[in-house]
């Protein structure tokens, strides 16, 4: 089993081959709770500044430094490195990155005089992977019987997007066969992946084998995560993903992660709830969620997501 890439480039909304590509993409979400597609919505010279440059000066930096970047807001917000078991790992994000304050604020803990090739870099960047991020949930949305022209929108209106720069630095007595971050599902809507000439991500299909999504120029892979479940009522599952590196380089990914805005409920659009499909999820707080997730109890639980606000709970764990 593999995931066939999709090849999105000239598409319009409505225009020639339009249809058939959504039906690919949302065949690919069902099926693998992700989708590679192939894309001319990344400007190439930006993303080469971004990897080939942008990201290697930014990680160069001293780690104090890099701690500056907090984030009180979300979980894994801020600055991530030196975790337990995730040597060589780290990574950084910008929070309401179409927010360009946001990106100067974070540009100034590291050149305090300002960088404006670096805002512009990571702007660009940011805003052509939200409009490919907003065409292909889109597609899958409309994919899965979606026809509200009101409900897409407002379903995009009440996203925020992260942009987060990742660093998976190697060792020299790593073993090849090492995980660089365990398997896991997002807690968020959606996450965008853009791997740069390293492979690394790795998605588990159906069949439980791993995937290895290669790092081609102008693809990514589109990722659900835990709240895109709710919303879609449990047709596309949240992700499980991983991240592993055979070949044994430095590597860099930057991902655009959506999460809904603070005071808004998430839940299931009603087009997918009816007598064949009952509500699985009550509307839930998606920063109520993601705490939980991360809460002893919510580590504990087989699916988090339902033991949060599952209309069925999960089956509690046997006593041994
Ligand atoms: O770097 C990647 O390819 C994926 C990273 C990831 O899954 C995550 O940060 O949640
Ligand atoms: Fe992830």
């Amino acid at each position: 089993m593999e995931i066939k890439k999709i090849d999105l480039r000239g598409l319009k909304p409505g225009g020639p081959g339009w249809d058939d590509a959504r039906d690919a993409v949302t065949a690919s979400m069902v099926a693998n709770s992700c989708v590679v597609v192939q894309h001319d919505g990344l400007n190439r010279d930006i993303r080469q500044v971004l990897f080939g440059r942008a990201m290697p000066e930014l990680f160069a930096f001293p780690v104090e430094t890099k701690r500056r970047n907090v984030s009180n807001d979300v979980q894994y917000g801020g600055y991530i490195g030196q975790l337990p078991g995730m040597a060589g790992y780290e990574s950084m994000s910008i929070e309401d990155v179409p927010d360009h304050g946001r990106i100067s604020d974070f540009a100034k803990l590291f050149w305090p005089q300002g960088n404006p090739a670096f805002c512009e870099t990571s702007a660009g960047f940011a805003r052509d992977a939200i409009q490919l991020e907003r065409t292909v949930t889109k597609m899958v949305l409309e994919g899965l019987g979606v026809r509200d022209k009101h409900a897409l929108d407002s379903h995009h209106d009440r996203l925020r997007y992260t942009l987060r720069m990742a660093y998976y630095g190697s060792s020299p007595e790593d073993d090849a066969a090492k995980m660089s971050m365990p398997e896991h599902r997002d807690y968020v809507m959606t996450s965008m992946i853009v791997q740069h000439q390293v492979e690394g991500l790795e998605v588990q299909l159906k069949d439980g084998s791993w995937f290895s999504v290669p790092p081609e120029p102008d693809t990514c892979a589109i990722v659900a995560g835990s709240l895109f479940s709710v919303v879609t009522n449990g047709r596309v599952q949240a992700c499980l993903h991983r991240v592993r590196t055979p070949s044994n380089r430095d590597r860099f990914s930057a991902l655009l992660g959506c999460m809904p805005t603070k005071g808004c409920m998430v839940r299931a659009m009603d087009e997918f709830v009816d007598e064949g499909h009952p509500l699985m999820y009550h509307p839930c707080d998606p920063y109520e969620y993601v705490s939980f997730q991360y809460s002893e109890e919510g580590r504990k639980s087989k699916d988090a997501l339902k033991s949060f606000c599952g209309v069925v709970k999960d089956e509690p764990a046997e006593a041994a």
